[in-house]
């Protein structure tokens, strides 16, 4: 239901790999938690789900401390590790079946689920497989089939789709949905910001150990969108009109205007403001895309 970090900090010896990092999921909310190999995913979510102490700072899940209330913490949330590892010389569905009695489930009812499940995942083929001879992607997948199987209210995934082919992200897409109208509150890394796009609801940013950015992928899609940047001999009120029918002007300096969001070619935008009797100087397209978002955050943590 809520996943709240607050304050977190940790270091490996001389590396400080978390600087009181803090964000909350909240209920209903799936979040993806962005950052370039090395920018802390990885631990942050080691010290969320209580594998690993933080030096200093908590995480509460549902309320449950995971420095003080570990038990209850751990039992509210599910999660796939980066590097899943599992007792090898179970074969794949026996194992699945094996962990679900610790829920309650008989051996039937064990065995259809998660022979549905690992199906689902494109594990159909590998269910008498030993998890010895399974590959780190397929592994990714089997955990994320056991991370299910308690049903608990909150996720936090550590690059789950990093190992999935087009129908496990598919499936995990789907899972997102279904998370959401459940209520429950879902934290996933990804280095790639566009692999979260479609399942995100906010993203949270993260760069060398600290929060850059937190911003709802909504947001994030309007900042994204092309642009043609124009240099006139002039920008009045009669030629922002003119740009209106074409897109979003923004006045960017005085003989220059941004047009967002546009919906005319650039050639027929010049050839209208020739018409019109205003000198174009400069014409540029601006080919934005979603990871020059998370790029230019970064500039900004470097301070460039
Ligand atoms: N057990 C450890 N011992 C020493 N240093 C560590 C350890 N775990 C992480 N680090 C360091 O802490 C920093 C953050 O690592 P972390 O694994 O959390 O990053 P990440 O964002 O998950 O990256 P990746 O996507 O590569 O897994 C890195 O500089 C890493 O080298």
């Amino acid at each position: 239901m809520v996943i709240e970090i607050v304050g977190v900090s940790k270091s490996f010896g001389r590396v400080k790999a978390l600087s009181n990092v803090s964000f909350t999921v909240r209920n209903g909310e799936v979040v993806g938690y962005v950052g370039l190999n090395g920018a802390g995913k990885t631990t942050t979510i080691r010290i969320a789900v209580g594998v690993l102490p933080p030096d200093s700072g908590n995480v509460f899940i549902d309320g449950y401390s995971v420095v003080k209330e570990k038990k209850n913490a751990s039992r509210l949330v599910g999660w796939v590790p980066e590097l899943p590892i599992f007792e090898s010389d179970f074969r794949a569905l026996d194992y699945f079946t094996y962990l679900a009695g610790y829920y309650g489930y008989s051996a039937s009812d064990a065995r259809r689920i998660g022979k549905e499940l690992l199906e689902k995942l494109g594990l159909g083929d590998a269910l008498k497989k030993k998890l010895s001879e399974y590959s780190q992607g397929m592994r990714k997948r089997f955990a994320l089939a056991v991370s299910l199987i308690g049903d608990p209210p909150n996720f936090v995934f550590d690059e789950v789709l990093n190992g999935l082919d087009p129908q496990g992200i598919a499936f995990f897409r789907n899972l997102a949905i279904e998370f959401r109208k459940q209520n429950k509150a879902v934290l996933f890394s990804s280095h790639i910001l566009s692999e979260v796009e479609g399942i995100a609801d906010r993203v949270v940013f993260i760069h060398k150990g600290r929060i850059v950015g937190d911003y709802s992928m909504e947001y994030i899609r309007q900042q994204a969108q092309p642009a043609i940047e124009l240099a006139l001999t002039t920008v009045d009120g009669k030629v922002l009109k003119l740009l209106e029918k074409h897109g979003e002007p923004v006045v960017v300096s005085e003989k220059r205007v941004l047009l967002r969001k546009p919906i005319s070619d650039s050639s027929q935008i010049v050839v209208e403001l020739v018409t019109a009797g205003v000198g174009v100087l400069e014409v540029k397209k601006h080919e934005k895309h979603l990871e020059d978002f998370f790029f230019e955050l970064i500039r900004k943590a470097e301070g460039g």
